[in-house]
């Protein structure tokens, strides 16, 4: 049977572009100028048929994303793998926190997986930073369609000393 995004011949063949505007209040956020190209993983192929994604800031600042989930992303027939939401999630929340201007890795992410995710879908990815005290920054996030929830996530980021986003971006 012939799988989604494969050609007749059995060579992958690519999907086609993908509208990921956002809502007419965000602004288009460029990740790669606040922590470099280093995030490849889930956002390093704009035109490949795993993610799609595109960053935004919302009007409150709050770091927000538009992502497709390409055929690559497969877990249960037709529906995006656990891992696949869960690096998702990992790579919005955690650049959140970066956007906030906190220079974190991840510590800890709890992920509900809530509705079965069809590939081929564009979702919204929500974050908010709820709080910041010490190294501790919690983030919290949900990929969302209209009123669908796919799924929800806290992630707890630790900061790390001299590694803010403005010495990162003096460095250059
Ligand atoms: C996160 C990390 C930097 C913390 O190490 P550290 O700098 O030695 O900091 P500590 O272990 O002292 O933790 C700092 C605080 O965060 C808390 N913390 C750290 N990791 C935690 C976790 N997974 N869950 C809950 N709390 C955590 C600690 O309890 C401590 O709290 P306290 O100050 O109230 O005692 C380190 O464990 C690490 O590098 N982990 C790998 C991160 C990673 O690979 N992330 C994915 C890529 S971004
Ligand atoms: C030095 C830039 C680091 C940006 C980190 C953004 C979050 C990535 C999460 C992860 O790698 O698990």
């Amino acid at each position: 049977m012939k799988q989604v995004g494969e050609a007749r011949d059995g060579a992958e063949s690519l999907c086609p572009p993908i509208d990921l505007v956002g809502e007419p209040d965000w602004q288009p956020f460029d990740a790669p100028a606040l922590v470099g190209a280093s995030l490849r993983f889930v956002s390093g192929e704009p035109d490949g048929n795993r993610y799609r994604v595109r960053y935004y800031r919302d009007a409150h600042q709050q770091l927000q994303a538009r992502v497709w989930f390409g055929p690559e992303t497969e877990g249960p027939p037709g529906h995006a793998h656990g891992g696949s939401m869960a690096a998702v999630m990992d790579e919005v929340l955690g650049l959140a926190a970066w956007a906030a201007g906190h220079a974190i890795v991840v510590g800890n992410l709890n992920v509900s997986f809530r509705t079965l995710l069809p590939l081929e879908t564009v979702v919204t990815v929500e974050s908010a930073v709820v709080s910041a005290q010490g190294r501790k920054v919690l983030v919290e996030g949900r990929i969302r369609q209209g009123d669908t929830v796919y799924v929800e996530a806290q992630c707890l980021c630790i900061t790390l000393p001299d590694q803010s986003p403005a010495s990162r971006q003096d460095a250059r």
